[in-house]
C-alpha cells in the first residue's frame, strides 16, 4: 500500500510538470530559430530517428536553414550546420557553449560524473583537461612517434602474413598504439585480448546508454531519485561502476610499481602519477582520465582508417597518385617516417579528406549553453543542447561543391602544395574533431597515429577490389554505414591487400632492426 501511495504521488508530480514544461516550451520555441513543428508533449521526438539522425538534421537543413531548433519533449535542442555557426558559438562564445548536456545514465551513474567526455564545465573537468593536454598536445604527442612507428611497420608484418584479417590488424594497431601511450602496454597480443574486449564492452556499454529512448530516466529526470532497492537499471549502474573503477584503479596501480621498481617507461600514466598533486587529480580520477583515452581514441582511430581503406579501394587513382608522391619523395629502400611528412601534402591531404568524407563521429559531442544568448536575432535559452552537423558541414555545397566524392586535391593548391582551407575550421579542413574548448584533446596524438599508418599501408599495398565467382570485381557500398552509438563505422566491406612488391616484408624487418 505504501508503495501504491508513493507511486501514485509520482505520476501526480509528473503529470504536473509535463504540463508545465509544455506551456513552457510553448513559449519559449517561438523565439528560437526555427524548425519543424512536432506534437503536443512530445515535440519533435517522433520525427528524430534513434539511429543515424544527421541524414535527417541535414535534409531540415534545406527547408529550415543553416540554424534550426527543435523540441524534444521540453527540452530545447538547436542543430548547427555550418562551419560558421559552430565556430560563432563554440568557438567565440566558448565561455556559455562548453558544457555537455546532462546524461543521467551514461554520465552521472555508470561514469560517476568522472567521464571527461560527457563531464560538466567545471572543476573536474578543467583539471582533467589540463592533464591531458600537457601530454597529447602538439608538442608533447611527438614523444610517442618512435612507438607510432615502430607500430605501423609491424602492422604491415602482420598484413603480409594474414591479409583476410586486415580488420582485426587494424584494430590490434589502433589499440597497441594507444595503450602503450597511456600505460606503456608492450605489444598487445593474443594474451592481452580478454582485457581489450572488457574495455571495448566499457565503450559498447556507455555508448549504448547515449542512444536516446535507452533510458526512461533522461525524460523524466526525477526518476534518478529513486531508490536502488526500486530501480533495477539504476543499481546494476552504480554496481558497474564500481567494478569498472577497480579496473581502471588495477591498472593505473600496475604502472605505479613498475615506477617504484625503477621499470617503468614513459607513458600518460606516468606522467598522472607524477604530476598528481600539481593536476590535484584523485586516484579514481587519474584512473577515469586514462581508461577514458582508450574508450575515446581506440574505436574513432580505427573507423578513421577503416574509412581510409575504403576510399583507397573505392578510388584507385587516388592510391596510385598517393603512391607516386610515397616513391619519389621516400623511395623503396625503406619506409616512410615522419620526418618525411613536410615533403608528402598528398598524403596529408588524404587524411583531410578521409576525416571530412566520412567523419566518425558526424554529431561530434553535443554542448549545452550555461546562459541566454541571441544568434541571428533568435533565442537560445540556458540549458539548450547545442548539435553540431559535423555531417553537414562537411558536405556543405558551398565549400565542397562535389561533397561526396573523396578527392584530396581539394586541399592543394594550384601549385599541388598543401592548403589551409576552409575556414573557422582551425586549418584542419574538416570539423571532425570538434570545436573550441572542448575539441579533441588527442588530436595530435591521432593525425600522427593516422599519418603513419596510411603513409606506411599506401608504401606497402595495392588495396584492390576482390572479383566475383564470374570475375567481375566487387565494388564495396560508399554509403553504408553501422551507427555504433558515439562513433559510426563504415559496414563491413572486402578489400584485397596485395604487397606492391616481393621485398616489403625484409625491408621493413630491416627497418624494424634499426629501430631496436
Ligand atoms: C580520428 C580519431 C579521433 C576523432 C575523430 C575524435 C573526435 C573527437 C570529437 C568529435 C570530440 C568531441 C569534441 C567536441 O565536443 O567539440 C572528441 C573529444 C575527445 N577526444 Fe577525441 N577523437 C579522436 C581520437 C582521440 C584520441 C586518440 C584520444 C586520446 C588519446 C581522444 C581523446 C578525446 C577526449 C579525452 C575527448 C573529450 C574532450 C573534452 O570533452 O574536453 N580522441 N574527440
Amino acid at each position: 500500500m505504501p508503495g501504491m501511495i508513493v507511486l501514485y504521488a509520482l505520476a501526480t508530480i509528473a503529470v504536473a510538470q509535463t504540463v508545465f514544461h509544455v506551456f513552457k516550451s510553448y513559449l519559449r520555441r517561438r523565439k528560437m530559430h526555427p524548425g519543424p513543428t512536432g506534437v503536443p508533449v512530445l515535440g519533435n521526438v517522433l520525427q528524430v530517428p534513434t539511429s543515424m539522425p544527421w541524414y535527417r538534421f541535414s535534409e531540415w537543413k534545406e527547408q529550415y536553414g543553416d540554424v534550426f531548433s527543435l523540441d524534444l519533449a521540453g527540452q530545447p535542442v538547436v542543430i548547427l550546420n555550418t562551419y560558421k555557426a559552430a565556430a560563432d558559438l563554440f568557438d567565440r562564445r566558448s565561455t556559455i557553449y562548453s558544457d555537455r548536456p546532462r546524461l543521467i545514465m551514461a554520465s552521472e551513474i555508470l561514469t560517476g560524473g568522472i567521464f571527461m567526455i560527457f563531464a560538466k564545465y567545471g572543476e573536474v573537468w578543467r583539471k582533467m583537461r589540463r592533464a591531458s593536454h600537457e601530454a597529447f598536445n602538439l608538442r608533447a604527442s611527438e614523444k610517442y612517434q618512435p612507438d607510432q612507428c615502430k607500430e605501423a611497420a609491424l602492422n604491415v608484418l602482420d598484413l603480409i602474413n594474414e591479409p583476410d584479417l586486415w580488420v582485426d590488424h587494424l584494430k590490434q594497431t589502433t589499440a597497441s598504439s594507444i595503450l602503450s601511450a597511456v600505460y606503456a602496454w608492450p605489444r598487445i597480443g593474443s594474451k592481452d585480448m580478454p582485457i581489450i574486449h572488457r574495455i571495448h564492452a566499457h565503450t559498447a556499454r556507455i555508448s549504448g546508454a547515449v542512444v536516446p529512448g535507452a533510458f526512461l530516466v533522461e525524460i523524466f529526470p526525477w526518476m534518478k531519485r529513486f531508490p536502488t532497492w526500486m530501480a533495477k537499471w539504476k543499481r546494476d549502474g552504480l554496481e558497474w561502476h564500481e567494478q569498472e573503477t577497480q579496473m581502471f584503479e588495477k591498472l593505473n596501480a600496475a604502472v605505479a610499481e613498475d615506477m617504484a621498481t625503477g621499470k617503468s617507461d614513459h607513458c600518460f600514466v606516468r606522467e598522472l602519477v607524477e604530476t598528481e598533486q600539481r593536476h590535484g587529480l584523485s586516484k579514481k580520477e587519474s584512473a577515469w582520465l586514462a581508461g577514458i583515452m582508450f574508450s575515446a581514441g581506440a574505436e574513432t582511430t580505427l573507423g578513421t582508417l577503416l574509412n581510409f581503406v575504403l576510399a583507397m579501394t573505392l578510388y584507385p587513382e587516388v592510391m596510385r597518385k598517393a603512391q607516386g608522391e610515397l616513391d619519389t619523395v621516400v623511395g623503396r629502400e625503406r619506409p616512410p617516417k615522419f620526418e618525411d611528412k613536410d615533403n608528402l601534402p598528398y598524403i596529408r591531404a588524404i587524411i583531410r579528406e578521409t576525416m571530412r568524407w566520412r567523419p566518425v563521429s558526424p554529431l561530434a559531442v553535443p554542448r549545452c549553453t550555461t546562459e541566454d544568448d541571441w544568434y541571428d536575432g533568435y533565442f537560445i535559452p540556458k540549458g539548450t543542447n547545442v548539435i553540431p552537423n559535423v555531417w553537414a558541414m562537411n558536405r556543405d555545397p558551398k565549400i565542397f561543391p562535389d561533397f561526396d566524392e573523396f578527392r584530396p586535391e581539394r586541399f592543394l593548391d594550384v601549385t599541388e602544395t598543401f592548403d589551409d582551407v576552409p575556414p573557422n575550421t582551425h586549418g584542419l579542413g574538416h570539423a571532425t574533431f570538434g570545436f573550441g574548448r572542448r575539441i579533441c584533446v588527442g588530436m595530435s596524438f591521432a593525425s600522427q597515429v593516422l599519418f603513419i599508418q596510411m603513409a606506411m599501408l599506401l608504401w606497402a599495398f595495392n588495396f584492390e577490389k576482390p572479383l566475383d565467382s564470374h570475375g567481375k570485381p566487387i565494388t564495396p557500398s560508399k554509403a553504408e554505414c553501422i551507427d555504433a552509438g558515439v562513433v559510426v563505422l563504415p559496414a563491413a566491406f572486402k578489400t584485397n591487400l596485395v604487397p606492391r612488391r616481393a621485398d616489403v616484408r625484409s625491408v621493413i624487418q630491416r627497418e624494424l632492426e634499426n629501430m631496436a
